[in-house]
């Protein structure tokens, strides 16, 4: 009996939404008198469990193999859902990342467990684990419970506070990998150089829309990025007029993000947009027109042109970054 988080870790560092899950996990398990543990998968990943453990996992589950070392749909969710056939945990928890959205729900199945997805909060009502997730591009939330057991659920990133580390090493339990029956295998994984943190981890989003006027004008936001350590994101808009890829895009056909803060600069705020960054804890647009729905969510907001203002917030921020 216990709630699990399925860690997450590409080349051997830890995503920060697996820590995040256990810091929320580690409250819920206190709140229902029972464990918190991880599963740890990869290849040669060990090392990473006593993090996992600092953010309260009593024991982590670690599976290691060659055939591990790069993500495989098939091989994942064969060790998790063998893992969960033995152990029955009441809970199992993924980041709601591109690894999240691919392997729970296959988990699920197999699993024959309920499973609600994207969620932003989660907390214990009866002895029962109630999910909140936005709905309508962010307009409404639901509240679902779970009746069957496991309940499989995937936890939007960067909502939940991070709690501190403790000073701590891992109880681990080695799992015995057999990946005979593996039909497909990842032989090589190529990726894109560049050395920005990635859209859904990013703490600052500066993001850049229509207003932009031109691929090129996307350097002031760059140098505004490099400045402050954000990811660059970009409107539809941007994105479909091939000033930006797709990758970039943020909103209800991009990605769904939840930074510290989000800068949006010539961007309207079209609902479709702001599907994908309403959960950010702080909005702060730059629109020259003061009657942008941006400016309905914004927390801080500029009404000026976005060539005049944002070359000067970069130089404010690099006096005191
Ligand atoms: C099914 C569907 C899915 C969609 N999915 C997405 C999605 O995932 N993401 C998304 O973003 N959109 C999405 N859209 C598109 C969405 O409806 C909007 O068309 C889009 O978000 C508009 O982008 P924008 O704000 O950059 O452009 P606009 O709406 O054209 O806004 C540009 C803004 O820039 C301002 N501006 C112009 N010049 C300056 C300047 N010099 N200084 C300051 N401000 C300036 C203007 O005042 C204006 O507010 C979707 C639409 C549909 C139908």
């Amino acid at each position: 009996m216990a709630i699990w988080v399925i860690a997450e870790q590409r080349d051997g560092e830890l995503k920060k939404v697996s820590l995040e899950m256990l810091s929320k996990g580690q409250e819920l398990a206190e709140e229902l008198g029972t464990e918190l543990e991880a599963v740890l998968i990869g290849d040669e990943i060990e090392g990473l469990a006593d993090s996992l453990a600092a953010y309260g996992a009593a024991k982590v589950y670690v599976a290691e193999d060659e055939e591990l070392g790069t993500y495989s749909s098939e091989g994942y969710s064969q060790v998790i859902s063998e893992l969960i056939e033995e152990n029955e945990p009441d809970a199992v928890f993924f980041g709601h990342t591109a690894f999240g959205k691919d392997l729970a729900p296959r988990v699920a199945q197999k699993a024959g467990a309920g499973m609600v997805s994207d969620i932003t909060a989660v907390e214990v009502e009866a002895d029962q684990l109630v999910f909140t997730r936005p709905i309508y591009a962010g307009k409404a939330f639901t509240k679902s419970k779970v009746l069957s057991k496991p309940v499989v659920a995937t936890f939007r990133p960067n909502v939940q506070d991070l709690g501190e580390a403790a000073e701590t090493s891992a109880n681990i339990e080695t799992v015995d990998v057999d990946l005979a029956d593996i039909r497909a295998k990842v032989k090589e994984v190529k990726q894109q150089s560049g050395g920005r943190v990635l859209l859904t981890e990013a703490d600052i989003i500066v993001s850049g829309g229509r207003g932009m006027k031109g691929p090129e004008n996307f350097d002031i936001l760059e140098q505004m990025a490099d400045v402050l350590g954000a990811a660059v994101g970009a409107s539809r808009a941007a994105v479909d007029a091939g000033w930006r890829e797709h990758q970039y895009q943020v909103g209800q056909t991009g990605k769904t993000v939840s930074p510290t803060l989000y800068i949006a600069c010539g961007i309207s705020g079209a609902i479709q947009h702001l599907a994908g960054m309403s959960s950010s804890k702080y909005i702060a647009a730059i629109n020259k027109d003061e009657e942008a729905n941006i400016f309905n969510m914004a927390d801080y907001g500029i009404v000026n042109d976005l060539f005049k203002v944002v070359p000067v917030l970069t130089e404010e921020f690099k006096k005191v970054l």
